[in-house]
């Protein structure tokens, strides 16, 4: 049987996808989430105007000490009009422009309010004023092409007055759960033999938690002619179609023959335990079409190594895939003929880095996922290895589950 390996995938599937990013014009109120297709300037200086930073008197700092006559008072959202003379004072608010003729704001607190105010220290300039264009200038970079905008950029950009925003569109995914026995959540109770749909709702959640998306999702039972009528549908408007299950040499494991019949197969088998049958192809005019396993845990370990790398393409940012040297904390005793990723807690101490394998490497298990920290990277044709081998591990992003708040039990 052979294998490619997963850099050989990888690229063969990168490949297939434009470099051209596909573009829209997103409302700002829409915007979370997206990637960022243009770098951002200031559209303007902010702030946009010198205003006051405190409550109380606008006047001219080389006056000071001595004695001002307020000549009135200026709200947030009003302009005094008429430059201050040497001599005069403006009771201002927070947030009112700094009228002319004015360099310092002293805080009302310092003063005995009354037409005329007695300042009777030196005031510095530019005291309490928040100087136009202190954070940015007129055409400053702002946010660069390529980020994914989170709460403070969606408010960093609505500051400056921006309100709709240039960001790739986000990916189309279809996702295809097959298999006779995948039933829905709905259902109720399930018939013997049957079994939950857990990879639609995974797929589902990882594609919006890291892509900001929503994924299509639709059951095909183990019919040959339902999944051809499944993809032909969906194809011209998904970039991405994920099959889960019917990849392997079971009987109705037809994917790879009909991936290679109908369709043009970029690869099937990939040199990774779990999820080491995993297959891809293309459908029609360029849809990627991937074949995961059935498995929730094979799927998971094929979605972060070949998925989630090609759809952060799609969408316009890389792939961090972040890799950490340790020590194995005990014996791993299997030989290993493909390259093996396992599930593993991290731990540190003053002797350095240490994976502790999760007993439970089960390719259906989903709670070694939830409880690992990373995947230990076991090469191929590896031998048993004692307490210590050092290896290399994947770092998983965002997922792992612990409570994160307190809950009260009783
Ligand atoms: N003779 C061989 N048998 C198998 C091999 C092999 O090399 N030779 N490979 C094994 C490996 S490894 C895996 S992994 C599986 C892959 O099987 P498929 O991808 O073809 O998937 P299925 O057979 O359809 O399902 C496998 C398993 O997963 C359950 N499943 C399917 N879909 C879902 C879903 N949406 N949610 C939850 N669970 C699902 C399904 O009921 C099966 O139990 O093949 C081995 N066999
Ligand atoms: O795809 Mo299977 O999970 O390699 O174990």
């Amino acid at each position: 049987m052979s294998y490619i390996s997963v850099d050989e995938a990888r690229a063969l599937l990168l490949a297939r996808i434009s470099t051209a990013l596909r573009r829209t014009d997103t409302p700002l109120n829409e915007a979370l989430g997206r990637v960022l297709a243009d770098d951002i300037q200031a559209p303007s200086d902010w702030p946009p105007f010198s205003r006051a930073a405190m409550d109380g008197y606008a006047f001219r700092s080389a006056n000071t000490p001595g004695t001002f006559q307020v000549v009135g008072t200026l709200y947030a959202g009003a302009v005094w009009t008429k430059p201050l003379m040497p001599g005069e004072a403006l009771r201002i608010m927070t947030g009112a422009p700094i009228p002319e003729g004015a360099d310092t704001v002293l805080e009302q607190e310092r003063v005995t309010e009354g037409p005329v105010i007695a300042v009777l220290n030196q005031v510095r300039p530019g005291r309490n004023i928040m100087v136009r264009g202190h954070e940015y200038r007129l055409g400053d970079p702002v946010i660069p092409a390529g980020t994914r905008l989170g709460p403070l950029d969606v408010g960093q950009l609505a500051a400056l007055g921006i309100d709709r925003v240039p960001t790739v569109l986000p990916p189309r995914v279809t996702v295809l759960s097959t298999g006779d026995e995948v039933a829905s959540t709905t259902v109720r109770p399930l018939k013997p033999g049957q079994i939950y749909d857990a990879n639609g709702a995974l797929l589902a959640a990882l594609y919006a938690e890291t892509f900001g998306c929503r994924v299509r999702r639709l059951h095909v039972p183990d019919q040959k002619r339902r999944l051809i009528a499944a993809l032909e549908k969906v194809a011209p408007a998904s970039d991405l179609i994920i099959t889960t299950g019917g990849v392997s040499v079971g009987a109705h494991d037809y994917i790879p023959t009909l991936m290679e019949d109908r369709y043009q197969r970029l690869f099937w088998r990939v040199d990774m335990h779990p999820g080491k049958a995993a297959a891809a192809a293309l459908v029609h005019d360029g849809t990627i079409w991937l074949g995961l396993s059935g498995n929730p845990g094979a799927m998971l370990t094929e979605w972060y190594l070949l998925v989630a790398p090609i759809t952060a393409q799609i969408a316009g940012w890389s792939w961090p895939e972040r890799r950490v040297r340790g020590r194995l904390a005990r014996p791993y005793s299997k030989p290993t003929r493909e390259t093996r990723y396992l599930k593993a807690h991290f731990r540190r101490d003053p002797e350095g880095l240490w994976f502790d394998l999760i007993d439970n490497q089960s390719s259906d298990a989903i709670r070694s996922f939830r409880d690992a920290d990373g995947l230990v990277i076991v090469p191929h044709e590896s031998p048993a290895l004692p307490a210590e081998t050092e290896l290399e591990a994947l770092v998983l992003p965002f997922h792992r589950s612990r409570p994160s708040v307190l809950v009260e039990t009783d």
